[in-house]
Parts: C-alpha cells; structure tokens; sequence
C-alpha cells in the first residue's frame, strides 16, 4: 500500500516537472523550496539560481536583471514591504502578473496554516491578447456611437448626454448655463450650387473652425444636418453672446474651400441661457433664438429672453 501511495506521489512529481503549468513551493519562512522548469521558466532563471533564494531576494533579482515579472517602481524596497503585506494574508489568492518578455501568468497562491505557500502559473497571454483586442473593439465601437462620422465631433446623442449631465452639475452648484445653437446659412444653396459633397466639405470644414476655437471644456456637436450646438457651462448671458458674436464673425470671415472653390460661409446663431434648465426648454429656447436670427436677416445672433425655471 505505502508503496503504492509512493508510486503515485513520484508519479505527480513527474507530472508537475513537465507541466506547462509552474509549479513551486516556499517555505513558511518564504524561501523558495521546490519548482518545475515551468516556474522557473516564468523568471527566466535556473533552479541553481533561484532555489534556496528567499521570496525578496528573488524579487530583487528580477527587478536589478530585468527579467521575469514586470515590477513597475522607483523603489523596489517599497515595492516588497507591500508585496509582503498582502502575502499570507489569505488561504488563497489569484493575481494576474504580466512579464517583461510580454507574457502574462495568472497565479494562484495557496498557503497552509502552517506558513508554506503553494504557487501554481498558468500562461494566459493568447487570453489577455484576445481580451486587449475587444477591448479595443469595444472602444472602437463606442467612439462610433458617440461620433458623428463626417465630422468626427460629437453626435447629437453623445452631445445631449454630456450637456445632461453637465445640467445636473450646474444645477447643483446652482450657476448659469448657456446653449448656442449654430445653423449654417442658405445651405440649401451650397448643396444645390457645389454638389453635396461640397456641401460635407463645408460641413467638416466648419466643425474644425469651431473645435479649434472652444475651450477643452466646452461642448460641442452636430445636432443634426447643418445644425451645431455648443454648451457654455458656468456662463452668464453677457459671456455667452460674446461668444456667439465671436463664432459668428470668424466664420464669416473664414475662408471655406470645396470643390476647388473659395466660398463664403455664414451661420446664424440662437442663445439661451438660464438656471436650473431642462435640455428640452434650453433648446427650445434656443431654436426660437436661432429662428429669430434667421429671420432678422442670417449672419448673426440672437437671444432668448425669457428663460424657463423649472418647478
Ligand atoms: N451635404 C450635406 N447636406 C446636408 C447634410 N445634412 C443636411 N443637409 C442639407 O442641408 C440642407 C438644409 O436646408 P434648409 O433646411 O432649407 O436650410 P438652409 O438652406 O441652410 O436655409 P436656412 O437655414 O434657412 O438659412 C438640405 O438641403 C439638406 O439636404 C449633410 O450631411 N451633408
């Protein structure tokens, strides 16, 4: 029986030696007492090197070789006496650590009550590469959503939540907001004159003059079709109608190119401005502004008086 017992123990043994999971035991006073080629494989060292090395020393070692786990300080001391901290703290923990070679492990550390420390690697880089990938994907996917494609400014979606949820920050510091609202003149006309391909031109065009002019803070996005909106957090109605003349002028004064031709293009612009607003009566307010603009001639800006105080 005992030696039946013996049989299996040398043939795990084995099993671990070759495994192309890591294997390696440290001592209760955390000296490193057995590992597989797999482990040691992990630090890039021999078993000459590494057994019979405390934990620290060994990641000392890797830290002044390079080699091994990637340990990201200025101090490596530091770095151990926290490493130390979570060590033993549990029966069992599961970390992932990447490599300076690119590869990533996941380990487990199993620790008895009497103090050794079981670890066990298992190689998950084709894991953690496919994980990047989607990740990026998912990024990638996001920044559609939020995009407006031919301008590559905000779409009106991503534009009406950054505005919600700059409201509700405002609101509860309880200062004013402002929403200008731009419409580009006779559009029609370039669409109709140049081509419609001139007339997306016109459009990229624009979203770059406005981007480069607006503060990091600032919002802005294509609210759909010729039309533009830009939220002023923290603004008063004085500072807001600056800025609108402001936009206004520039594009005025602009010049636009498309379809080998210098045009001259104009936006009429609708403020509103107020406290305590919903995105549906700030815009209405501004729409109406912005109607008034237009009809007053184009080329300018206009305001809405009465601002709507919610309940
Ligand atoms: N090229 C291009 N045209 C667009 C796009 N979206 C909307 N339009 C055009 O924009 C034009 C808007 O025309 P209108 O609403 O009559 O406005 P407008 O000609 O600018 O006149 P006012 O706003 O009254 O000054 C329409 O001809 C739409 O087809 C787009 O993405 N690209």
């Amino acid at each position: 029986m005992v030696s039946m017992f013996q049989h299996y123990a040398e043939l795990l043994a084995r099993f671990a030696e070759q495994s192309h999971d890591g294997y390696a035991i440290f001592s209760a006073d955390d000296v490193l007492v057995c590992a597989n080629k797999a482990f040691l494989g992990t630090f890039n060292q021999s078993a000459a090197t590494l057994l019979g090395k405390s934990f620290t020393d060994i990641m000392r070692l890797a830290f002044e070789e390079k080699t091994g786990p990637k340990i990201e300080t200025q101090d490596i001391e530091q770095w151990l006496a926290r490493a130390q901290q979570v060590r033993r703290q549990r029966e069992f923990r599961l970390f992932e650590v990447d490599l300076i070679d690119g590869r990533w492990f996941l380990f487990s550390e199993q620790t008895l009550v009497s103090g050794e420390i079981l670890l066990q690697t298992k190689d998950i880089t084709k894991q953690k590469i496919l994980e990047q990938h989607l990740n990026e994907r998912a990024q990638r996917l996001n920044d559609l959503a939020l995009t407006d494609e031919l301008t590559r400014i905000a779409n009106r979606r991503s534009f009406v939540a950054s505005v919600q949820s700059e409201l509700n920050r405002c609101e509860r510091l309880n200062c004013q907001i402002a929403l200008l609202l731009l419409d580009i003149d006779h559009f029609k006309s370039i669409n109709d004159n140049f081509g419609h391909q001139a007339g997306d031109e016109v459009l990229q065009q624009l979203a770059r003059l406005v981007s480069s002019t607006l503060r990091e803070y600032d919002i802005f996005g294509r609210i759909g079709g010729e039309e533009f909106g830009v939220f002023l957090a923290e603004t008063d109605q004085k500072t807001a109608m600056a800025v609108a003349e402001r936009l206004c002028q520039l594009v005025a004064g602009s010049p636009f190119s498309a379809a080998g031709q210098q045009l001259t293009v104009t936006v009429s612009i609708g403020v509103a401005t107020g406290y305590n607003l919903s995105f549906e009566s700030l815009y209405q307010e501004a729409d109406t502004a912005l109607y008034k603009a237009k009809h007053s001639g184009r080329n300018q800006v206009a305001f809405a008086a009465a601002a709507v105080l919610l309940p």
